[in-house]
């Protein structure tokens, strides 16, 4: 599988928010990254259902949504209403996870979990087949723009090893610190979607840094 690139409308101006969205539609990106944080799961809040509607409104690509939230089968409903395609839940935030995902493919959407960067990748041993994405957190989940942590290549390597043969079509994305100094590294540790925020919407010509991304060398 080619790799997939999803910038993260954290890092944009909302105030053009409509504007970055066009941007994303003309360019190379494939999805558009969505985070939600609800100030407890994370220690930040981001946006809510209001903006989620507005990016899928003026979005041609589809919207990959993270939900850094607890409990988050309380809200799966409505981000499939404002527009989500994919829903990513937390392993830590789902203590019935089999039935999270369930619930997000019942509604017609890609179910994903991602995994903070503490969190091992055997611990979905036992839930692998059925998920259509696993997103590997290269940062603690909560804020843009921090440092790439280094062993997410090695959980990268261990989840592409446990994925083919059990689940060969698995998105594996990873999220976090992500520009154009890692990108290939991370494709060839097993990434098969890129999401970045700061080194997308931070460049003078995000457009091409999205290009870089997607061209990697
Ligand atoms: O989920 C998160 C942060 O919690 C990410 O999606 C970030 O928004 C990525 O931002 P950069 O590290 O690429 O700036």
């Amino acid at each position: 599988m080619n790799h997939l690139i999803s910038p993260s409308i954290l890092a944009s101006d909302f105030g053009n928010l409509q504007r970055d969205i066009e941007m994303l539609n003309h360019s190379e990106a494939d999805w558009i990254h969505v985070d939600i944080m609800d100030g407890m799961f994370v220690p930040n809040i981001s946006f809510g259902f209001p903006i989620v509607e507005v990016a899928k409104k003026h979005a041609a690509k589809p919207l990959d949504v993270h939900l850094m939230i607890q409990d988050p089968d309380r809200y799966l409903e409505r981000f499939k209403e404002a527009g989500a395609s994919g829903i990513t839940v937390h392993f830590e935030a789902c203590p019935h996870l089999n039935r999270t995902v369930n619930a997000i493919k019942d509604l017609g959407c890609k179910a994903g979990v991602a995994l903070n960067p503490h969190t091992p990748v055997g611990f979905l041993e036992d839930i692998i087949e059925y998920l259509d994405l696993v997103l590997i957190m290269s940062v603690n989940p909560g804020f843009g723009g921090q440092k790439f942590i280094g062993n997410t290549y090695k959980k990268l390597r261990e989840l592409k090893k446990m994925s083919s043969g059990r689940n060969a079509k698995l998105f594996i994305e990873v999220d976090g610190g992500v520009d154009d100094s890692n990108s290939l590294k991370l494709i060839n540790a097993g990434a098969n979607v890129l999401v970045a925020g700061n080194s997308v919407f931070s460049a003078k010509d995000p457009a091409a840094a999205i290009r870089t991304l997607k061209h990697p060398h």
